[in-house]
């Protein structure tokens, strides 16, 4: 059998992309040299972007797979090496399309990400749960999905999709998203600690310091969706996306009770003060059905339709109930364990009743129809 030429041994490589920065490997510079011997035996070195880069063996693992397939090939070696600091500011630069300036890349003119704030008025509505759920259930429809944690009180995201002790790599002063077990791209507030027991006391710049972190120095790449978990209420964060994102549309959550969609209330007319549109809204905890088959409703009943409604006439467009999802245990054991529900048993009726809000957003197509061009009257009440 003939020599494995390197044009072959290339284009195999091609195909290899690094798993953080989801881009093939021959154009983020860190394939070093290529070398053949006549027997048809290749190494590889390639070049991490850091020493002791956690995606290691992913990579090695891949480019095995790939070079072996080409005809010729008896056998693989990959060796690593470590970018120096002039080869990381190139990464950078090529990340960052050839700008050396940092800018959102979702609030530029043109952008193709949709992007949702999962709001709440208040704490504990699941709303953490809803966005971790959503992201899954959106990326098993094959898009490129992301989530920003900006829960500043609870950061549960990270633990949530199962990356709870990941510490994302940094390229220069560029930040690759952590990469969960189920596809999705996630950066949290928690992960900008110099220490996860750290306790946030921030205040408004420095918790605007902090989203611009996560949207303009995160190495995003080319998402579909961006999903962003709110902290509850209408704080500081809300006031920042506002300024920052105002093409971000808006997910409300809340259960059905009466106070909780008071609440929710505020939480959407705050975003539409923001020159935000409300999309929807998701009612969580709507009911929790027994082992005979019936329901009861231990929130009470009523309050996302209410919200929906109230929403509706104080801007003067319609703003749905997207969907309710029942008190599920298996949602609960799925968030504890890492796996959301939607992944770990797709059949509950917890999971079915996200998949269909899922379904319902991405409905709504990629690209730049819908979004609010920030023309519109802020409020109407
Ligand atoms: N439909 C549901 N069925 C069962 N358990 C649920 C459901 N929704 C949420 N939970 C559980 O309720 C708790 C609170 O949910 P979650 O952390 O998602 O709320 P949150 O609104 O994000 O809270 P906070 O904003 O205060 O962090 C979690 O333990 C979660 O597993």
């Amino acid at each position: 059998m003939s020599t494995p030429s390197l044009e072959q041994v290339n284009a195999a490589l091609a195909t290899v992309n690094d798993p953080e920065i989801k881009r093939p490997i021959t154009e983020i510079g860190m394939v070093d040299t290529v070398d053949i011997t006549d027997g048809g035996a290749v190494t590889v070195r390639l070049l991490l972007t850091v020493a002791g880069c956690p995606m290691k063996d992913t990579l090695t693992r891949d480019v095995t797979a790939a070079v072996s397939k080409v005809a010729g090939v008896t056998g693989v070696t990959v060796d690593m090496g470590v970018m120096d600091a002039d080869q990381r500011a190139k990464l950078q630069e090529t990340l960052r399309g050839g700008h050396a300036q940092r800018e959102i890349p979702f609030a530029k003119p043109g952008s193709l990400t949709k992007v949702y704030a999962i709001a709440s008025g208040k704490g504990g509505v699941g709303k953490s749960s809803m966005t971790a759920n959503l992201a899954i259930a959106l990326a098993k429809q094959g898009l490129k999905v992301g989530v920003v944690d900006a829960d500043i009180y609870g950061h549960s995201i990270p633990a949530m999709l199962g990356v709870a002790d990941s510490r994302p790599t940094q390229v220069e002063d560029l930040i690759m998203p952590v990469p969960t077990p189920s596809g999705v791209s996630v950066i949290s507030v928690g992960m900008l600690k110099p220490r996860r027991d750290q306790v946030i006391a921030w205040r408004g710049p420095m918790l605007d310091r902090a989203l611009v972190q996560m949207l303009a120095d995160v190495y995003w790449g080319d998402l579909d969706v961006l999903l962003l978990d709110l902290p509850p209420g209408t704080g500081d964060i809300a006031i920042s996306l506002g300024q920052h994102l105002p093409n971000a549309e808006v997910v409300v959550i809340t259960t059905p009770q009466e106070a909780a969609a008071e609440v929710a209330e505020r939480a959407g007319t705050m975003a539409s003060m923001m020159h935000q549109r409300v999309v929807g809204v998701v009612e969580n905890m709507s009911w929790m059905e027994l082992p005979d088959g019936s329901r009861i409703e231990p929130f009470g009943s009523g309050g996302g339709q209410r919200v929906a409604d109230t929403l509706s006439q104080r801007f003067g467009y319609e703003v749905k109930l997207l969907g309710q999802i029942p008190l599920d245990p298996s949602l609960r054991e799925g968030g504890d364990a890492g796996k959301p529900v939607v992944e770990a048993d797709p059949t509950s009726a917890g999971a079915q009743a996200i998949t269909q809000v899922a379904d319902a957003l991405s409905g709504r197509g990629r690209g730049l129809a819908g979004m609010q061009l920030g023309l519109t009257p802020s409020s109407k009440f």
